[in-house]
Formats: structure tokens, sequence, C-alpha cells
């Protein structure tokens, strides 16, 4: 499928792009181009994969110049370039709408103008019913792509919407673990807050999915579990043998309850395919009065799908996903190792 074909990721150097370049550096892939704007980042990468089919690009979605440049002779595009800090996008929204919305029309204009073949644009459950700047900024990104979708057909363009991606950097399960070992007690926000547990392989697979079936401007889903963010502090606790105190520090700026996938108008016509959810791209033209009379049933019967009405993993399942995650491996392999060296 990637046979001797050219692929970019934007934001290469992020969790996402380390995952993506370890399940297909050594396939028959022509090549991978990580675009990114930190340059420390990606010499580390460099030094660190010494592949000669990795090249990499320095650049910023916010320059078209950059994007443009890095897309010659691309086959595909995984733009997963963002400001994604819920807190920090508060702070400094227009910084979220330069990189998030404009980001993503630069991207999407330099792949039309290259004659990419697909490019996919990945998204956040925090662009449904947005309430921070992160995720209204998202939820302008998928209009951006959606509405560039009706018009080309090259590249084909499409979505995906991930919850959380446990141990994903800068996110809660490392803070914890680095709170858990340096002695400091769990700062948990809301111990009833759900949010939906993805790893990041499972991102790659949703973006592999969304990649061989996708429709011009359909949005992916994975079905996914979630916990509270209580069972996961103590989950943690549980799985490195630590008795930390708990304290609850109250919601953060911008920060939901639950998170929501699927409003209950996009799960009244989305299309069940097994572990993932397809919503079609609205394919009405702005002629709306001949729509009048139309209208679907089901969506009066539908409800959102959130992280607090879907599968809620027990401790068990939550220890085994966790167990699971390389991040949470290394950090045990690190005390295990320190623990040998000092006996
Ligand atoms: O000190 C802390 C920090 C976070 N949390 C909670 O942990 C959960 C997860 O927080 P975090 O890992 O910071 O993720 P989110 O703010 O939910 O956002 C993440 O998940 C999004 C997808 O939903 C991504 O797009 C974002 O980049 C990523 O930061 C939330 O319920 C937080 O309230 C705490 O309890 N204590």
């Amino acid at each position: 499928m990637f046979k001797d074909k050219c692929l970019l990721i934007t934001g290469g150097t992020g969790s996402f792009g380390n995952a993506v370049l370890k399940r297909f550096l050594n396939t028959d892939i022509g090549e991978i181009r990580i675009f990114s704007r930190d340059e420390k980042k990606q010499d580390d990468m460099r030094n660190l994969l010494r592949s000669d089919k990795v090249k990499f690009y320095m650049g910023d979605v916010r320059d078209f110049r950059s994007i443009d440049n890095a897309m010659d002779g691309v086959n595909y595009v995984f733009h997963a370039a963002a400001l994604k800090q819920v807190p920090s996008c508060e702070f400094y929204p227009m910084e979220a709408v330069r990189t998030n919305v404009l980001g993503t029309e630069n991207v999407v204009e330099a792949a039309i103008k290259h004659k990419i073949e697909k490019l996919i644009c990945l998204g956040t459950d925090k662009a449904v019913y947005p309430i921070n700047a992160m995720g209204i900024s998202k939820a302008m990104m998928e209009k951006v792509a959606i509405s560039k979708a009706r018009l080309h057909t090259r590249p084909l363009i499409t979505c995906t919407r991930y919850g959380n991606v446990m141990a994903s950097r800068g996110s809660v399960i490392p803070l914890f673990i680095s709170q858990i070992k340096s002695g400091k007690p769990l700062t948990i926000t809301d111990p009833e807050m759900t949010r939906f547990m993805m790893s990041l392989s499972n991102a790659v697979e949703l973006v592999l999915f969304a990649f061989n079936n996708a429709n011009p401007g359909d949005i992916f889903v994975q079905k996914a579990p979630a916990s509270t963010i209580g069972q996961l502090a103590r989950v943690l606790l549980d799985i490195f043998n630590a008795s930390n105190e708990i304290k609850v520090i109250g919601t953060r700026h911008g920060e939901k309850l639950y998170e929501t996938l699927l409003t209950r108008e996009e799960f009244g016509k989305a299309e069940d395919m097994g572990d993932f959810y397809r919503i079609a791209a609205d394919d009405r033209d702005l002629n709306y009065a001949k729509y009048f009379s139309e209208g679907n049933q089901e969506i009066a019967a539908a409800q959102d799908y959130h992280s607090h009405n879907t599968y809620r993993l027990s401790d068990e399942e939550l220890k085994d996903m966790l167990l699971n995650l390389d991040y949470v491996q290394e950090q045990l392999n690190v005390d295990h190792e320190r623990y040998s060296n000092a006996y």
C-alpha cells in the first residue's frame, strides 16, 4: 500500500509521528518526511534513527512557503501539526487559530497544488461541542478540510477524531507517573471527570483505517472505552506500588467534565464500521430550499456518543491497557534497573 510511496507527516516529531515511524520504517515505504518547527527535536530524531528513508523538513504550517516546499513529490500527507494543549490555547487563542485553522488551510492548499493523492487531518474529540479555544480551532480545522474536500477529489481529504492519546507528550499519565516517582501528591482536577482512552497505536490504526476507507470529506472516529481520572490515578498508584497523597485541584481552564466523539446528529447518520464510525460529509449544496421537505428520522432517536456513556473500563482492564504502553513499561524498567544497580 505504501510501497515506494512518499509520506509527509506535519508535526512529525511528536508522539504520533514517532508512532508512525515505528510502524513504517522497516517496510517497503519509499520515504517518510518529517515536517516540523523544532530543530532540536529533529536533530534528536535524526541521531536516533540514522535512516536514509527519513528526511527532515524545517518549517511551520503557518508559513505556506515552507509547507509548499516540503510537498513536492509527496504521495500522502498525515497532518498532525497542531497546538493541542487546552490551557495554553485558552491564553493564546489566536495562536491556535494561526496553527490549527490557517495552518490547515495552508496544508490543504499545498496538497491541492502538488496533486497529493491523500490527505488525512488529525482532529480531536475536543472539537465536538467545543468550549475551549483548542477545540474551537480544531472544529474549524474540520470545517476547512471538509469544505475543500467538497471541491476537490484530489487529494482525497479526510479527517479523524481522537479521544485522549494515553501518555502522549504533556498529558496526564506522564505527569502522574512523575508525581508518583518524586513522592509528590497526585494533582487530580476532578475524580469524576472521564476521558476516552486510546493508545498511540490505536491512533495510528485510526489514521490507517481512514486512509483505506475514506470518501472525500468523511470523518472517522474509533470506538473507545473511558475511565475516570480518579480511577486512572488509583490504578497508576497500584502499578507503581505507591501510596502518594491525592490532591483535588479543581477543573482547569476550558476543561469539560466529559468529552464527546459524536454529536447525536452525527451518530444518527454515522455508519457503523465495526471498531470505527464513519460520518460522511453532508453533500447538499447551498440551494437549501429543495431539501426543506426531507429530514433524517434517525437523528431524533440518537444520543451523543461521549466518555460518560461509552464502555467504562474496569480497574483490571485499565491496568492492562496501561501496562501495554511503551511509556509505562519504560518507566517501570527504569525503576527496576535502579533497584538492581543499587544492590
Ligand atoms: O494535573 C492534572 C492534569 C490533568 N488532569 C486531568 O486528566 C485528564 C486528561 O488531561 P490531559 O492529559 O491534560 O488531556 P486533556 O486536557 O483532556 O487533552 C488531551 O487530550 C486531547 C484529546 O482529547 C488532546 O487533543 C490534547 O492534546 C491533550 O492534552 C483531564 O480530565 C484533566 O482534568 C488531572 O486530573 N490533573
